[in-house]
């Protein structure tokens, strides 16, 4: 995939300095939860949540205290095909709830402990600046991508690089973990149409209900896509190509936050349809940044639990959720940070004074 490089110093740098993560090398992590006062292996996978998360870190040393879902908002002109449920405005209106922080991923985020991080990436309409509210964009969301390319390559390659941006200025004030999240109605289209090429499955097993279309409507959703990659031919030997035919702006500053993540040793909780589809762009340019990825939940949107088994992913949850915005990576995170907590605070055998039938 050299080809796609030379313009591009900043992602391929981003990229190549991504390290393979090694689950638990030395054994320490096993060691310390052999310790714990607990029949061995009785936290199940919590324990491999805890795992996982010392092992991309690299040191047993710290907890979970900065934690950032990164909310991303933009607007894509294949709307105009019928494929939504809702109108345009909503992503606007939804990114101002977002602000008002009233909107679920505002009280999930709070339960969390998590900050909530508002990106406008290329919402059609202008948003007043507002300190709760992050502005990247340079076009007013993409063309429709039945008709042509939804946005050019170098776009393509910018809303990357906008999601890396990201992470370098979230670094500054702490960041241990993060959570993908995305607003962006008429955004299942785009993210249908990546895992159909990248995944190489048909365009009706990619393709689902979004916000909630009839039978009729989906037929119809399914045809655009088909139209759309018919026209454009995005080639699936170049995720760039695919991200630029049939992708969208804050679709590709989810896979610059995938590559800026994991560049910096940052778990990466994925939430539902929309962030594994950015997911999927990021470990198709580069095979490490899936050691990264942990798989909050598996959406009720169609397609969803095909894209968690390309990735290798088993999710932690099945809520029937499907609604975006980071919601499912919050609770994610609430149950990566238990793994955490249980680790560093439980009492071993000796501390508590049990019986340790293993010493
Ligand atoms: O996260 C999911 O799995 C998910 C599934 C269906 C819909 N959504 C959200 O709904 C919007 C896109 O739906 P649609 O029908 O307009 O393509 C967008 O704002 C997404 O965050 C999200
Ligand atoms: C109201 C609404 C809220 C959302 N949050 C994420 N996607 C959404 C789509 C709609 C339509």
């Amino acid at each position: 995939m050299q080809h796609i490089y030379p313009q591009m110093p900043y992602l391929k740098q981003t990229i190549e300095n991504i390290e393979t993560v090694l689950i638990d090398p030395q054994g320490h992590i096993k060691a310390r939860f052999d310790t714990l006062a607990i029949p061995r292996g009785s936290l199940g996978r919590l324990e491999e949540l805890a795992t996982i998360y010392y092992s991309i870190k690299g040191s047993l040393s710290c907890g979970i205290r900065h934690k950032k879902i990164f909310t991303l908002a933009g607007d894509h002109g294949v709307i105009a095909e019928g494929v939504s449920a809702f109108p345009q405005q909503v992503t606007r209106e939804m990114v101002q709830n977002f602000i008002r922080e009233g909107a679920a991923i505002n009280v999930l985020a709070r339960q969390t402990g998590a900050k909530v991080i508002v990106v406008d990436c290329g919402v059609a309409s202008n948003i007043p600046p507002s300190p709760g509210l992050k502005i990247k964009k340079w076009k007013h969301g993409t063309n429709n991508m039945a008709l042509g390319p939804a946005m050019s390559r170098e776009d393509a390659v910018k809303s990357i690089e906008m999601g890396i941006e990201l992470i370098e200025e979230e670094l500054q004030d702490g960041l241990d973990i993060i959570g993908l999240g995305d607003m962006g109605i008429a955004n299942t289209t785009p993210s249908s149409a990546i895992f159909s090429v990248l995944g190489n499955v048909d365009v009706s097993v990619a393709t689902g209900r979004g916000t909630g279309l009839n039978d009729q409507a989906v037929q119809k959703k399914i045809a655009v896509i088909e139209k759309a990659i018919a026209i454009n031919r995005p080639d699936p030997n170049d995720p760039i190509d695919v991200l630029a035919k049939v992708g969208g702006y804050e679709i590709g500053g989810i896979v610059g936050l995938c590559l800026g993540a994991a560049r910096h040793r940052i778990p990466i909780v994925l939430d539902g349809f929309i962030s594994t589809a950015g997911a999927i762009i990021a470990s198709a340019l580069e095979p490490k940044a899936g050691n990264y990825f942990i798989a909050s939940h598996v959406s009720g949107e169609q397609g969803h639990k095909h894209m968690l088994k390309f990735l290798g992913k088993e999710p932690l949850l099945n809520l029937n959720m499907r609604l975006g915005e980071g919601t499912g990576a919050a609770l994610g995170i609430n149950l990566i940070e238990a793994g955490v907590k249980l680790l560093n605070e439980m009492a071993t055998f000796q501390d508590a004074s049990v019986s340790d039938p293993y010493s």
